[in-house]
């Protein structure tokens, strides 16, 4: 008996294996999974000493040190073009575009010192992941509540000029897989000019040559993050907000159908090179999984 249970077990481990390499599905589910339960586990692991130093912006450096491994965990190779347009000296907004919860890895990519995004109400109540990005001054919005969500957002802006302070925020206020943009709400805007600071708009190539929440798949794969001219407010007036958002967006929207385009160019040529032929946005086999490391 106990020998049969003996070899029951030493199976199991054997037979997830073999799923993990013969099934995408599998895979999907086990690769995020794992992304889960890394964060939890480094939220948990990294809170004492963030708690430490008490609620702080530079405990979001623990948090980027915690978050930077993943990519390579999942072979995603980050490229980043006009990182110099974050060489400001003063405090600014980032907008960036939000596919899905994997833009963190794009976001620890390029985020600047002394930089915290705008996030929703609910993680605080993610238990240690909660208390962690608490703890790294991360600022917390109730959605649901536009006037408190605005008398948040007009704190920071003061916060931002007194204690040199960059904000990140993901103005379609929603993860959006889509191939465009959502309409993009004004509080980043409101914010960039209550503080009179540049806006720095970031976009995160689309990640469908790897990752499909709705197609469960998630291969290796290369993500370009362009980072874009930075847009001045000094001297805009709320007035000005409705324009400034609708102009800033225009311009997130045509490089992320420029790098729709070109993304795909530079995964087929590559993929032609290496004799794969084309399989963009089908599920890949046992090669990538050999090629992902994990
Ligand atoms: C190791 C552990 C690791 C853990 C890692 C975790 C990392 C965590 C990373 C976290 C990543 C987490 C990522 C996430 O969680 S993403 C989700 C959270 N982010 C957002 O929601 C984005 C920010 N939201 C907004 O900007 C919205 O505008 C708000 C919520 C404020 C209102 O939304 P609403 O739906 O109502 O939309 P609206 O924009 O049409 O505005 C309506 C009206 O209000 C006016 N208005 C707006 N704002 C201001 C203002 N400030 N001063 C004066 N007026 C203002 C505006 O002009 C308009 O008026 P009018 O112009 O039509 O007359
Ligand atoms: C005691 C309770 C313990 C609960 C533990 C729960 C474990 C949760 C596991 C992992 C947490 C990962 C959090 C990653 C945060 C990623 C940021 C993100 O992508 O947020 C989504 C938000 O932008 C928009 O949300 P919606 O698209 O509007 O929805």
């Amino acid at each position: 008996m106990d020998v049969l249970l003996l070899h029951g077990l030493l199976l199991l481990p054997l037979a997830a294996l073999l799923l993990y390499r013969c099934s995408p599905h599998f895979q999907y589910l086990c690769k995020v999974a794992f992304f889960n339960c890394w964060i939890v586990a480094m939220a948990t692991l990294l809170s004492p000493f963030a708690a430490f130093r008490g609620r702080s912006v530079d405990n979001m450096k623990l948090l980027r040190a915690a978050l930077l491994p993943l990519k390579r965990f999942y072979g995603i190779r980050m490229r980043v073009r006009g990182a110099e347009q974050l060489q400001l000296q003063g405090p600014f907004v980032i907008v960036c575009n939000h596919q899905a919860s994997l833009d963190l890895m794009g976001m620890v990519e390029v985020i600047p010192e002394r930089c915290v995004p705008i996030a929703k109400r609910e993680l605080l109540y993610l238990g240690t992941v909660g208390w962690a990005c608490w703890l790294s001054g991360i600022i917390f919005i109730d959605r649901h509540r536009r006037d408190t969500a605005i008398e948040v957002i007009s704190h920071t802006a003061s916060t931002m000029r007194h204690e040199n302070l960059r904000v990140w925020v993901f103005p379609e206020g929603t993860r959006n897989p889509g191939k465009s943009m959502l309409p993009f709400k004004r509080g980043a805007f409101h914010l960039a000019v209550q503080a009179q600071v540049p806006i720095v708009p970031i976009v995160i190539s689309p990640y469908w040559d790897f990752f499909s929440s709705k197609e469960k798949r998630f291969t290796s794969g290369t993500c370009t993050i362009r980072v874009l001219p930075r847009v001045e407010t000094r001297g805009l007036s709320p007035k000005d907000v409705p324009e400034l958002t609708e102009s800033v967006r225009q311009a997130m929207a045509e490089a992320l159908a420029e790098m729709s385009m070109s993304d795909h160019e530079d995964q087929a040529t590559e993929q032609s090179l290496l004799g794969l032929g084309d399989n963009r946005g089908r599920p890949q086999g046992q090669g990538d999984t050999a090629r992902n490391g994990k």
